[in-house]
């Protein structure tokens, strides 16, 4: 569903809106585990995923501590009815909810928030317990885009890449920089990623070659979850752009760095980033976020009036990632924090809707690599390993590039009075196919 068409409206509408009951830091659950400190899903989150049990059947529900909160039965049940007369919840995917827009969000968290609240007058609530349940991806992806908004990331790969001595690009300080990507490769968390084939040219080498990527990388990201669109020829401001976004979850954009050294130019990654985009099964929504929200570092140029952000639009999330041998334990490879970000997700989705691109319900965007500018803080191997010069210690030893059998998690959590968590991302890696069965 498209929102309204509305006027750009001037910068002075631009507020913060006031947090409210659902983020009381002294809120408790009868839920036991989300009352742990160090839990993902305490009562201020309840993210929102699609998951099944045994008969396999979808349906939509939020997490709470160690459960799922069976949203699509209480919705079956007439406990709650988001939109009056219709079943958003049936379809067991979270496009129709979130088509509803964002007061109809508000209003059910809420209402979930109360149900689940250790001074509620009933506990009678449907819960599966999360140990049991299958995740799927939350939503229908409509179209995937991934953006470049790290500019430790862009700097990186340009010295990388192209020129030591001009490696941000003249426009990454003007435009939010991305390309359009392949949403049917976006996969949920847990789903094996095989090794792709493609075309390598090595410097040394005069012609290309048919080959197993072997420069297998990850992009440590947060990805964007468009609630609501515009209607086609309509921009919106950061402001709209910001209520348009449902929620984030945590994002790995796997990347074949030798396909894509030789393909991208001059339109952008191809092949190389078309494999495999893992999501986080809970979409932690921009409600749960609000007391994390934070500013975009301090602009370097000034940024066209569009790109003007009256409300801090950044949020403050820490990022880990580990990468786990088959068989082995697992080791932390980065540190990293989501506000380090120069463009933040409404910036980018305000300069995606400039020309009147429509954005519509089910839209990912890829936040772009999230580095940070200390060491051990990048959100590649390729820059983790500079390209491979100087490789990670692992438990299975050294690693320049991803092995099969690999395993990566991505986690993400706000800290404060009480932690919102993302959960966990995680891929493994499978061997490539016998390139000569192609030919
Ligand atoms: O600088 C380049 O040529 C490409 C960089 C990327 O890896 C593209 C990308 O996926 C953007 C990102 O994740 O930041
Ligand atoms: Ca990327
Ligand atoms: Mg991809």
């Amino acid at each position: 569903m498209a929102a309204a068409a509305a006027p750009l409206r001037p910068a002075e509408d631009h507020v913060m809106p006031p947090l409210n009951a659902t983020h009381d830091p002294d809120r408790r659950s009868w839920v036991a585990r989300a009352n742990d400190p160090d839990c993902d899903f305490p009562i201020q989150n309840l993210p929102w995923g699609v998951f099944s049990e045994a008969d396999g059947t979808r349906r939509v529900g939020v997490a709470i501590g160690d459960q799922i909160v069976d949203v699509t039965a209480l919705e079956a049940d007439g406990v709650i009815e988001p939109s009056p007369g219709a079943r958003v919840f049936a379809q067991g995917v979270l496009n129709p909810f979130m088509a509803l827009g964002p007061a109809a969000w508000s209003a059910t968290r809420a209402m979930l928030a109360d149900l689940l609240d250790a001074r509620a007058p009933t506990r009678d609530v449907p819960l599966v317990p999360q140990a049991g349940a299958e995740m799927h991806l939350p939503v229908f992806v409509r179209s995937y885009t991934d953006f470049y908004a790290s500019r430790e990331h862009a700097t990186n790969v340009g010295s990388m890449f192209r020129d030591p001595e001009n490696a941000l690009m003249p426009n990454w300080l003007h435009v939010p920089i991305g390309y359009n990507g392949r949403a049917s490769s976006v996969v949920v968390s847990g789903t094996p990623i095989r090794r792709p084939l493609g075309q390598v040219k090595p410097p040394e080498d005069s012609a290309p070659q048919l080959a197993p990527s072997a420069r297998l990388d990850i992009e440590l990201e947060l990805g964007a979850v468009i609630g609501v669109g515009n209607p086609m020829g309509q921009p919106v401001t950061t402001a709209q752009a910001y209520d348009m976004i449902f929620g984030h979850v945590l994002l790995n954009d796997w990347s074949a760095r030798d396909i894509q050294v030789w393909e991208y130019q001059p339109l952008g990654p191809f092949q190389s980033k078309a494999f495999g985009t893992s999501i986080s099964p809970w979409i932690v929504t921009c409600k749960a976020l609000a007391p994390f929200r934070t500013e975009t570092p301090p602009r370097e140029l000034p940024l066209l009036p569009y790109l003007h952000e009256d409300a801090p639009n950044n949020f403050d999330i820490c990022l880990e990632v580990e990468l786990a041998p088959q068989g082995g334990d697992p080791v932390k490879i980065s540190r990293t924090n989501y506000r380090h970000m120069y463009y933040s997700a409404a910036q980018q989705l305000a300069h995606h809707a400039l020309s009147g691109c429509p954005m519509e319900t089910g839209d990912l965007l890829g936040s772009g690599t999230i580095s940070g500018p200390g060491p051990g803080s990048q959100g590649s191997l390729l820059e983790l390993t500079w390209n491979g010069r100087d490789p990670i210690q692992t438990r299975a030893g050294p690693r320049r590039f991803l092995c099969d059998g690999d395993s990566v998690t991505l986690k993400g959590w706000c800290d404060g009075p009480y932690r919102i968590g993302f959960g966990r991302c995680e891929g493994t890696i499978l061997p490539a196919l016998e390139p000569a069965r192609l030919g």
